[in-house]
C-alpha cells in the first residue's frame, strides 16, 4: 500500500496526469500500482502500464475502485466525464482533487449532482521531477482532507493554500508560468547566440543562469531589485542591457500576458458551454 493507504485514479493520463503520477512516485510516497490513469485510447498509457501503474479507458471502474478521484481532463472533456462517473460516486468515500482550469468546486457538484468534497489544485509540469508550485483551494473540504491533499503535493514540490476565486489568477502566475519563464530562457539563449555561443551552450548556460537567479531568491528570501542592484555596477552593462530590455516593455509585457492568461482561465470553461 501507499504511504497514504489510498487507492487514486487519474482521470485524464495526459500531460499533467502522467507528470503527477510520475512525481508521486518518484517522490517515494506512492506505489505505482496504486494508482490508476485512464484516458479513452489506453495504449498510448503503455509505457506507464510498464513501469507499474494500472491504465483504464473505464472511467466509472476506476472511480469505483479509488478513494481519490484526480480529474486532468481539459476544461471541455469535464462534463461527459463527470456525467459518466456520477453513478460510481459515493460521497462519504471519494475525494476529488480537480486540476481542471477554470472549473469552480460549485461547478462539479453541480454537474455530479451529489455532494462530494473537492479541493482544486493548481500544480504546474515541474510536478514530474518534484518541483513544482501548486496553489490549493476548496470551499467545503474538511481540514484531514485539504492536509491529505497537501501532503500528495508537498511530495512533488511547494503548496499554497489560497481563496478559491484566486484560482485564475494562480493559473496564470503557477501553470502558464513554467511557459513564460521558459519562453524567456529561450530568448536569452537567443541573445546568447547572437553573441557568438553555440546554441547549445547558449541554452545550457541560460538556463543555469535562471536556476540561479531563482535559486537567489528563494535562499535569502530577498527582493529581486536586491539581487539586481548587486548585479548592476554603476554605468555599467548590465544596467545598459536592462534598461535596454525596459525601454522595450520587458516588465510590460511579463505582466500584461499574465493578466490575459488570468482572464483566460476564468472563462476555459464556461465559454466552452
Ligand atoms: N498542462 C499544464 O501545464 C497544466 C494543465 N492544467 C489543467 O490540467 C488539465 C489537463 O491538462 P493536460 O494534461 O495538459 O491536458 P492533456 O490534453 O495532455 O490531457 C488530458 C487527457 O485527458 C484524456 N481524456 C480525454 N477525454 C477523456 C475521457 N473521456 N476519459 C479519460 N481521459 C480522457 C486525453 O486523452 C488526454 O490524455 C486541464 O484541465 C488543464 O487546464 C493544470 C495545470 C497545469
Ligand atoms: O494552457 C492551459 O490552458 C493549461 C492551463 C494551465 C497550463 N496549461
Amino acid at each position: 500500500m501507499s504511504e497514504l493507504n489510498k487507492k487514486i485514479a487519474i482521470l485524464g493520463g495526459g500531460n499533467m496526469g502522467i507528470a503527477l503520477a510520475k512525481g508521486m512516485v518518484a517522490a517515494g510516497k506512492y506505489r505505482a500500482e496504486d494508482i490508476t490513469l485512464t484516458r479513452r485510447n489506453t495504449k498510448l498509457l503503455e509505457p506507464m502500464v510498464a513501469q507499474g501503474y494500472r491504465a483504464s479507458s473505464n472511467n466509472a471502474l476506476a472511480v469505483a475502485e479509488a478513494d481519490i478521484i484526480v480529474l486532468s481532463i481539459l476544461p471541455q472533456q469535464l462534463d461527459s466525464v463527470l456525467d459518466t462517473i456520477s453513478e460510481s460516486i459515493d460521497p462519504s468515500r471519494h475525494l476529488f482533487i480537480s486540476i481542471v482550469t477554470g472549473v469552480a468546486v460549485t461547478d462539479i457538484i453541480s454537474r455530479i449532482g451529489k455532494v462530494v468534497e473537492v479541493v482544486r489544485a493548481m500544480p504546474n509540469t515541474a510536478i514530474a521531477i518534484q518541483q513544482s508550485m501548486t496553489c490549493i483551494a476548496s470551499k467545503n473540504a474538511s481540514p484531514q482532507n485539504m492536509e491529505l491533499v497537501k501532503e500528495i503535493f508537498s511530495a512533488v514540490g511547494e503548496t499554497v493554500e489560497i481563496e478559491e476565486e484566486l484560482m485564475s489568477s494562480a493559473t496564470a502566475l503557477v501553470a502558464c508560468g513554467i511557459a513564460f519563464f521558459l519562453r524567456s530562457i529561450r530568448a536569452a539563449a537567443q541573445g546568447g547566440t547572437e553573441i557568438g555561443f553555440h546554441a547549445g551552450d547558449a541554452l545550457r548556460m541560460a538556463a543555469q543562469t535562471a536556476k540561479g537567479a531563482a535559486s537567489l531568491l528563494l535562499h535569502f528570501g530577498s527582493h529581486p531589485e536586491n539581487e539586481i542592484d548587486k548585479v548592476t555596477s554603476p554605468k555599467g552593462c548590465t544596467i545598459a542591457g536592462l534598461n535596454e530590455m525596459e525601454h522595450n516593455g520587458f516588465s510590460s509585457a511579463m505582466i500584461k500576458g499574465i493578466r490575459t492568461s488570468a482572464q483566460k482561465a476564468e472563462k476555459l470553461y464556461t465559454d466552452d458551454k
